[in-house]
């Protein structure tokens, strides 16, 4: 099976050396042409994934259209802006693999609702789990979620990524997988709250259980099931999140903790830091669904500058007592 991979920022640059492990060739469309020569020349991403060397197999493209060779694609580029790379792919019947974290301002839609709408025809998967870029292109080992409704292509595409240090472990709960990704990077900033403001670490364990909550609650509300939200691409993905500043979305939120603005934390940012756009989507689509989610609700007025930190935790700790569970 080859691979394509669509995206070349950090995490679609660290899937394409994970494909080409073996030596397989892979064929990796960017859209910035200094990424793709220096994929090609020095086999290196040196904007988006520097000072980690990468496979020779990996050939990088800025043109769409040389990935009809390719037998199932890797959909890797931001989660705002997958509409419009789909579209202007060529696709047809090949598998997609969704691996973007977030939902689409505007419709709400999640990443599999986007690809099926303009690629009807494609089976769609979704990867997902506790993946920082860097550790995965180094070689570091991990698991994954790979979610697809039809076993057979969910199990050949398992066997065709799995290496000794990447293990996917194979779902049908689609839905499930992508919203425990799109919903930890808000969680993620609001750890990273806690942490920029001094809050301790007994805040952010609650936070996080309470996150999780509100991540189950909403997952299941849209078709995921609890215990895939309990897995690598739900809880898994959060733990990592919501303890490193390796991640971007929990060191956004370690700005918004010490008093910066989002607006000047965000300004000029190459990498993407997913929960920004997200946050407000997700709390849009959870009031809709009439579902609690009071965690993504101060994230919110945090990046917006409704509120400050002081107001936001007060608020959040003054909240009418209720049961677990
Ligand atoms: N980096 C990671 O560790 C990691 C791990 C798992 C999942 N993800 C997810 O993968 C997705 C991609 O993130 P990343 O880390 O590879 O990106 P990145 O932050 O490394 O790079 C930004 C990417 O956005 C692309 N981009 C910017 N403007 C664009 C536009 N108008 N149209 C199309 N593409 C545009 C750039 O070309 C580049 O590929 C995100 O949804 C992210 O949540 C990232
Ligand atoms: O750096 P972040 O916060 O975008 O997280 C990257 C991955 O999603 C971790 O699994």
């Amino acid at each position: 099976m080859r691979i394509g991979v669509i995206g070349g920022g950090a995490w679609g640059t660290a899937l394409a050396q994970v494909a080409a492990a073996a030596g397989d060739p892979v064929t990796l469309w960017a859209r910035e042409h200094d990424v793709v020569a220096s994929i090609n020349r020095e086999h290196e991403n040196r904007q988006f994934l520097p000072n980690i060397p990468l496979s020779a197999a990996i050939r990088a493209t800025e043109s769409l259209a040389d990935l009809v060779a390719c037998d199932a694609l890797l959909v890797v580029v931001p989660a705002q802006h997958l509409r419009a790379v789909l579209s202007e792919t060529p696709v047809d019947t090949r598998p997609l693999v969704l691996c973007a974290k977030g939902i689409e301002a505007g419709t709400v839609a999640l990443m599999s609702e986007i690809a099926h709408s303009v690629h009807p025809r494609a089976p769609i998967a979704v990867l997902s789990g506790p993946t920082f870029a860097a550790e995965v292109a180094r070689g570091l080992p991990t698991a994954v979620t790979l979610a697809c409704a039809d076993e057979n292509i969910g199990r050949a595409l398992a066997e065709r990524l799995a290496q000794p240090t990447f293990r996917p472990y194979a779902s049908d709960d689609v839905a499930g997988a992508e919203i425990g990704g799109a919903v930890k990077n808000v969680l993620a900033i609001a750890c990273g709250v806690v942490a920029g403001a001094g809050l301790g670490e007994n805040a952010r364990a609650a936070l996080i259980a309470r996150g999780f909550a509100e991540m189950v609650r909403y997952g299941v509300a849209r078709g995921g099931r609890a215990e895939t939200l309990s897995g690598l691409s739900g809880l898994g993905d959060l733990v990592l999140t919501c303890s490193s500043v390796a991640s971007r979305n929990f060191s956004l939120g370690v700005g918004l903790g010490k008093g910066e603005s989002a607006e000047s934390l965000l300004a000029d940012r190459a990498s993407v830091a997913e929960g920004a756009f997200t946050a407000p989507v997700l709390a849009q689509s959870a009031k809709a669904l009439e579902i609690a989610m009071p965690v993504v609700e101060a994230v919110c007025a945090l990046l917006s500058g409704e509120s400050k930190v002081d107001a936001v935790v007060a608020a959040l700790m003054s909240r009418p007592l209720g049961r677990e569970g």
